[in-house]
Formats: C-alpha cells, sequence, structure tokens
C-alpha cells in the first residue's frame, strides 16, 4: 500500500565532481523536500544526469556532501531512494502486468501476502492511469507494444512499488508529445503531494504548463549552480540582472536560451547565483536550505501542494531520522525466490520470441544451416537482439537491489536449456534416422553427448574462437563417432578412397577383399582415445567457462558516466 512519507529534507551541498581534468560538477548545491517536486534544468551537457547519479548514490563526489534530515545520506536510507533512469529498459516480450508481477515479487518482500502484493501493483497501475494498457506487451524495435509514453510510465511504475519516498527522474519527458509530457508530470506532482514524496526530475525543456508545475528548479549551467529556488521566482532572478521574459513566452524556454547564450550573459546568471549563495538571508536559505552547521532546521512550506505551512523541529527531524534508519536486509528475496521468478521471466522472454512466427522459420533455418556444420547453437538477429537487450536490463535492476547475480545468472542458464535442446534435438533425430546411424541404444548412447556440445558451444564467445584449437568439438565428436562406428561392420576396401586407411593401400591382388575395421575409421580421424576422455573435458568446459561469465559479470564494474 502507498504509504504517506514522513516530511524529510534530503540536501547536497557544495558538490563537485570531476572526470579526469574536466570538471562536470561545480559546487552545486540543492535541496529536495518532500512533498514536492524539484527540477533541474539544464543544456544538453551541463551535469542534470551527473547530479542524479550522485544523489544516488551511483557516483562519488570529489567534494560535498549529501545529507537526509540533517545526517549523511547513508547507504541504508538511500534504499529508500529509487532512479529512474534516462533509457527505458525491459523484456520486451513480457507484458506491462508480467513486468509489473516480476518487479513485485523479487522487490517487495516476501513476507508480504501475495494478495496484498497484487493490491499495490493495482494501486500504482491506478496511480500511473496505465489499466487499459495491463495486458499489451512492451515491445521493441521488431514488435510493436506500449507506446514512448507508456512505456516510461512502466519504468515509473515499477520503482514505486517499493514505495519509495526519494524519487528520481532523469529526463521523464523526453520523446513524449507536450500532453503526454504533461500528464505524466501532473501525475507526479499529485503523487509527491499526495503522498509527501521527494520527487526530483532533471528535464530538458518543459513546456510552460509543466514549468509552473514544479514547486523549486536549480538551473544548472556548465555545471555550475544557474538558480536556485521556487520556480515562480526564476524570472525575478533574471529581471534583476537586466534579462527580460516576454510576455506569453515560455519562461523554461527563456531560461534555457538565456543559459545557453553569450559568455558575458551567462557570467551575469553565474555571479548573481554566486552573490545570492552568499548572502546569509537569501532566499536559498530562507525557503530550502539547513543551515550550513546542519543544526537548525526550519522550513517554510510555501507552495499550493501544500494546505498548511509544515514547520519541522530538529526534535521532530531526528525522531523521522531514527525511523528512516530502521535496519533493512540486503535483498528483499531469498536467493530460491529470485532464481524461481528469474527463471519465470526468462521464460516469458525466450517463449515469447517463439510465439513470433516467423522468428521460428528463421531459428530454424538457421540453426540447421549451422548446426548441420558445427552442432553450434543458433546465434541470429532474435537471439543476438535479446541478448543484447538484457545487458542494460540487469544493470538497472542490479543498481537498485533487485536480485543477487548468482541468481539471476544460474536462472539464466537453466531457464534457456529447453531452447536451447530443442532444435538440435530435432536435427538430430532426423539426421539420425535419415542417415542411418544406428538404432535406438545408439541413440540413447549419442543423444547426451550431443547435448552435451550444445552446451559447450553455447559457452564460447566469439572472441575466444581460438579455442577451438582446444578443440571442445573434437571431444564430443570423439565420442559420438566411437559409439557410432563401434557397430558398423567392416567393409571392404574396393569402392572406398583407399589411400585413406593404411590396410586398404598395400591391396595389390584384386581377388583378395581386404576389409575396413571400424577401428581403422576412427584411428584416420585421429580418434584414439577411449570415450570417457572425450566426454571429461566437455564438463569441464562447460562448468569452467560459465565460472568465468559469472566472475566477469561479478567484478566488472560499470561506468556510470
Ligand atoms: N565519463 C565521462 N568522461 C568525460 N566527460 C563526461 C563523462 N561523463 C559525462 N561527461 C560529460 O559531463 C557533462 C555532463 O554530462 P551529463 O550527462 O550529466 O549532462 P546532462 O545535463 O544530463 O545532459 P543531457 O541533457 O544531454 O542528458 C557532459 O559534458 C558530458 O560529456
Amino acid at each position: 500500500m502507498r504509504s504517506r512519507s514522513d516530511d524529510s529534507v534530503l540536501q547536497a551541498r557544495g558538490i563537485k565532481v570531476k572526470v579526469k581534468d574536466k570538471v562536470i560538477l561545480d559546487d552545486i548545491t540543492v535541496t529536495a523536500k518532500s512533498g514536492e517536486l524539484l527540477a533541474v534544468l539544464g543544456p544538453t551537457g551541463s551535469g542534470k544526469t551527473t547530479l542524479l547519479n550522485v544523489i544516488s548514490g551511483r557516483l562519488k563526489v570529489d567534494d560535498g556532501t549529501i545529507t537526509f534530515n540533517g545526517n549523511p545520506f547513508n547507504k541504508r536510507q538511500r534504499r529508500r531512494l529509487a532512479f529512474v533512469q534516462q533509457q527505458d529498459v525491459f523484456f520486451s516480450k513480457l507484458t506491462l502486468w508480467e513486468t509489473l508481477y516480476f518487479t513485485a515479487q523479487l522487490r517487495l518482500p516476501e513476507t508480504m501476502a501475495e494478495e496484498e502484493k497484487r493490491t499495490v501493483i493495482e494501486e500504482i497501475v491506478d496511480v500511473l492511469d496505465m489499466r487499459k494498457c495491463l495486458h499489451t506487451i512492451i515491445g521493441d524495435i521488431f514488435v510493436r507494444g506500449l507506446s514512448g509514453g507508456e512505456k516510461k510510465r512502466a519504468s515509473i511504475a515499477c520503482e514505486l512499488l517499493t514505495d519509495p519516498d526519494i524519487l528520481l527522474l532523469d529526463e521523464p519527458t523526453s520523446g513524449l508529445d507536450a500532453s503526454t509530457a504533461l500528464t505524466l508530470m501532473q501525475q507526479m506532482r499529485k503523487y509527491a503531494s499526495t503522498f509527501n514524496k521527494t520527487i526530483m526530475t532533471s528535464i530538458h525543456q518543459p513546456s510552460s504548463q509543466v514549468f509552473h508545475m514544479f514547486n523549486n528548479m536549480l538551473l544548472v549551467i556548465n555545471g555550475k549552480e544557474g538558480y536556485y529556488g521556487p520556480a515562480k521566482e526564476a524570472l525575478g532572478f533574471f529581471e534583476r540582472i537586466g534579462l527580460f521574459c516576454e510576455l506569453h513566452y515560455n519562461p523554461a524556454d527563456f531560461i534555457l536560451q538565456t543559459a545557453k547564450s553569450d559568455e558575458e550573459t551567462v557570467n551575469k546568471i553565474l555571479s548573481e547565483a554566486t552573490r545570492l549563495r552568499a548572502l546569509p538571508t537569501s532566499t536559498d536559505d530562507k525557503q530550502n536550505h539547513i543551515n550550513n552547521d546542519g543544526v537548525h532546521y526550519d522550513v517554510i512550506n510555501n507552495e499550493t501542494t501544500h494546505e498548511n505551512d509544515v514547520r519541522v523541529s530538529l526534535l521532530d527531524v531526528t525522531e523521522k531520522d531514527t525511523v528512516a534508519d530502521k535496519p533493512s536486509q540486503r535483498w528483499a528475496t531469498s536467493w530460491f525466490k529470485q532464481y524461481r521468478m528469474l527463471s519465470w521471466r526468462s521464460f516469458k522472454q525466450t517463449f515469447g520470441a517463439l510465439r513470433e512466427g516467423y522468428a521460428i522459420i528463421q531459428t530454424s533455418i538457421v540453426t540447421m544451416v549451422v548446426g548441420a556444420l558445427y552442432w553450434q547453437i543458433d546465434m541470429n538477429v532474435h537471439t543476438v537482439r535479446d541478448i543484447m537487450g538484457l545487458k542494460p536490463v540487469i544493470a538497472k535492476e542490479r543498481a537498485a537491489g533487485a536480485y543477487r547475480l548468482s541468481a539471476y545468472y544460474i536462472a539464466k542458464c537453466t531457464s534457456d536449456l529447453p531452447l536451447s535442446f530443442s532444435l538440435p534435438t530435432f536435427m538430430f533425430l532426423v539426421l539420425f534416422v535419415m542417415a542411418g546411424l544406428g538404432g535406438v541404444p545408439e541413440f540413447f548412447m549419442t543423444y547426451p553427448i550431443v547435448l552435451l556440445q550444445v552446451l559447450v558451444s553455447q559457452t564460447v564467445p566469439p572472441w575466444l574462437f581460438w579455442t577451438r584449437y582446444l578443440s571442445t568439438i573434437q571431444y564430443p565428436f570423439g565420442s559420438v563417432s566411437q559409439l557410432i562406428f563401434d557397430n558398423f561392420p567392416p567393409f571392404p576396401c574396393n569402392g572406398t578412397e583407399t589411400s585413406m586407411y593404411a590396410v586398404c593401400k598395400d591391396v595389390t591382388d584384386a581377388n583378395v577383399t581386404t576389409y575396413v575395421q571400424p577401428s581403422d575409421i576412427l584411428t584416420a580421424s585421429g580418434i584414439v582415445l577411449p570415450v570417457g576422455f572425450y566426454i571429461f573435458p566437455a564438463f569441464i568446459f562447460i562448468v569452467g567457462f560459465r565460472t568465468i561469465g559469472y566472475l566477469i559479470l561479478r567484478f566488472r564494474r560499470t561506468r556510470i558516466l
């Protein structure tokens, strides 16, 4: 159930971020209060996303502090923060309902009753007005599904499921038409005021109506603070330095154009902002900020979203903080639950691809051709597309602490098996019968080895192609050949390519029939070792490569900037 969050103040003070020698954020101070919508405006590349990354804890600062109710914003409190990134990353074959259900199962506590989880989903769906597309698939560039605006709301819905106190939105309106963007921001503003949530959103080019919805705004220019304060006072700030917005002109457009204009104008804005910040009685301090010493705190909430002024004393803040500091577990659900849900989703995604008829045809053809040559698993446009698409989803979900990497990895490996095996099984069966490679016992002896080879092939990434010299294919091939040819009858030298077999080379008398033994065929193919020798390395490959894959995922750090 949505709960009304306690009054809170999140403050970033003197934030500085440098990448190599480039200063990306320089002395940014901003305060976000519960119940309010704070917008971070700025030209492209000014540092808006970087600031959100810093606040969410995904990026370290070179200088500055972030506090929550006057205390350092710690890891535990950050779990009450949700971050909706600019790109919507989803499993495309799942419906909106399935996506929300999956997220709820993983991110809501296991102790919460199933019925309650469903109620939470229903509630969010209503808050964001998404009922009409609940059973539409997410879709991708190949198959249409949710619209851009619906996808954006779906991203937000996934984050709202955990009922966070603080919601960071990175460019939620980018790519949306003006009316969809307006509806979304109206929903966000209403959500913030109804449930006393803190919402901080970066935004590129808000319409006039959207602009008037912001309680406070921070203007970032080249990583520096251009204006911070109530949105409705922003034009007054510019007027004080001689910059006037024409009547009926969109204030956001005016502000952004001014922020991108000549150096002299930009310097004027930055100097005025610096001057105001230095004033002890600046608007900034009066309205929003905890004083420098972080001890005294007095908020006058003067916006229309609140019916009454809210005054929070130090005592209140300390009490609220204790509540917010309640120890929370690292994971909402057990390893097994994560494994089960991740397998479920992986199945849905894979079989969703199969439901698309053309995917089956294409997969079959490619598998037939490639599989016939190499017994390799198919690697066509669809699977590549899906695999490429998964990385950002996993990165997003892992960053939000949705599940353990080990649960994901094992679920992915196991849930893919039925599909991975289905087409090679079909092919092997057909070939086995058509080529008359043996009877039922031979089939059941050789079939597991084929499956083994499918697994080995899957685990070798293209950049490790040179490992063919380690002959992953040779081992199962060797064992299959041995099992098949062991039961073959000898055949005469005449009628065959005699140079292949030593026994045939010396046959000079046409009346003498010399036979090639099955063992001769194997020797000629370089298969000379016992069956076990060929099977064992396949297991080593399967376990070895999967372990390496897991370790790479585990220890490779994702760069955010
Ligand atoms: N890893 C990096 N190395 C060097 N510069 C970087 C790196 N990451 C970001 N930057 C630079 O930092 C600046 C701020 O980037 P950021 O993504 O925060 O901007 P933004 O205001 O969110 O832009 P947009 O509105 O286009 O999303 C940009 O100039 C960007 O090129």
